[in-house]
């Protein structure tokens, strides 16, 4: 069902654990080329959804296709096409970086030159390393190095940064945009919103297993969740205007009150913000639709 400009197209996705809806009919295309984030709160769903789209995990109803193959009947040769970085390796690293990096190289068609990928994740003084001795975040680049070797058409990349320091990060960015210019595809999963902000092309959130939003990265939460606001001190009161001319805004104030706003912030509300909103009131209405529940159970 997949069309040319897709890699990945998931329509009405559902997945029961028992009683436990963890997916419960999500709907969304990756386009060839993007980087689609994938966001959402602890036990969301995001990683039952990926492992599906993976082949790694049975789903209980839907359709789903990944470049052009349902996950359930992918060959060797679809999983040749796929680079993946799982949440935890599990790998016990009884291995140096270099022998593990050759290992995985030669299980692919074209796969990536192994000194250009070690020093890619920044592990060149560390290839002749055991995994096992690596620290958390050096291991981690080696996930990211085995899911890159291959050189993946599509990449799923699990919350790849967790555990790296800041400068590790920003290294990762910017390999991520090298993959990016070169033209893979990329569904990523991360906690942290600046990486879903910097990467991201476009973005899903799923919470409770439903996707709330799906829109590019800046459009998230609608037209006005963006719009600015301006607080400043006032007489000991905090105001707060939401305004899309704040300079205007900022102007009349100190023309007002004769000099410089006491507290003044110009805020522009950050992707983080807009999640936080988004899933704060999808958690709510959880809670209201529970407490309702409740009420009706008690009539
Ligand atoms: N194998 C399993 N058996 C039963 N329940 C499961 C299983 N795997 C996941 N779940 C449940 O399904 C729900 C979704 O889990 P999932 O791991 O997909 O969430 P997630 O969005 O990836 O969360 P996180 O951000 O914590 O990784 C959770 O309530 C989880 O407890």
């Amino acid at each position: 069902m997949t069309s040319p400009e897709n890699v990945v197209e998931v329509r009405d996705l559902r997945k029961a654990y028992g009683d436990l809806t963890a997916v419960d009919g999500v709907s969304f295309d990756i386009h060839r080329g993007e980087t689609f984030a994938l966001l959402g709160p602890n036990g969301a769903g995001k990683s039952t959804t990926i492992e599906i789209l993976e082949g790694y995990r049975d789903r209980t109803s839907g359709a789903v296709s990944v470049l052009g193959v349902d996950p359930q009947k992918g060959g060797l040769d679809w999983k040749a096409r796929l680079g993946i970085v799982l949440q935890s390796s599990g790998e016990s690293g009884n291995v140096t970086v270099a022998e593990q990096l050759r290992h995985f190289a030669a299980l692919y068609p074209n796969p990536r030159d192994v000194d250009e990928v070690i020093a890619a994740v920044g592990l060149e003084s560390k290839a002749g390393a055991l995994i096992r001795k690596l620290s958390g975040g050096q291991r981690r680049r080696v996930d990211v190095a085995v899911g890159i070797v291959g050189r993946p058409e599509l990449l799923f990349l699990d919350e790849p940064t967790t555990g790296f320091d800041p400068e590790a990060r920003r290294s990762f960015w910017q390999l991520i945009r090298t993959l990016q210019s070169e033209g893979t595809s990329i569904l990523l999963t991360t906690h942290y919103l600046d990486e879903a902000a910097q990467l991201g092309d476009r973005a899903g959130i799923i919470a409770g297993g439903r996707m709330v939003d799906l829109a590019p990265i800046d459009e998230i939460g609608g037209a006005d969740a963006r719009v600015p606001f301006v607080r400043w001190r006032e007489n000991g009161t905090v105001h707060e205007r939401r305004t899309h001319a704040p300079a205007a805004v900022v102007t009349e104030l100190v023309a007002r009150l004769g000099g410089e706003p006491e507290g003044l912030e110009v805020i522009r509300p950050s992707l983080e913000d807009v999640y936080l909103d988004l899933v704060g009131r999808e958690h709510a209405s959880d809670l209201s639709s529970e407490a309702l529940n409740e009420t009706e159970a008690a009539r």
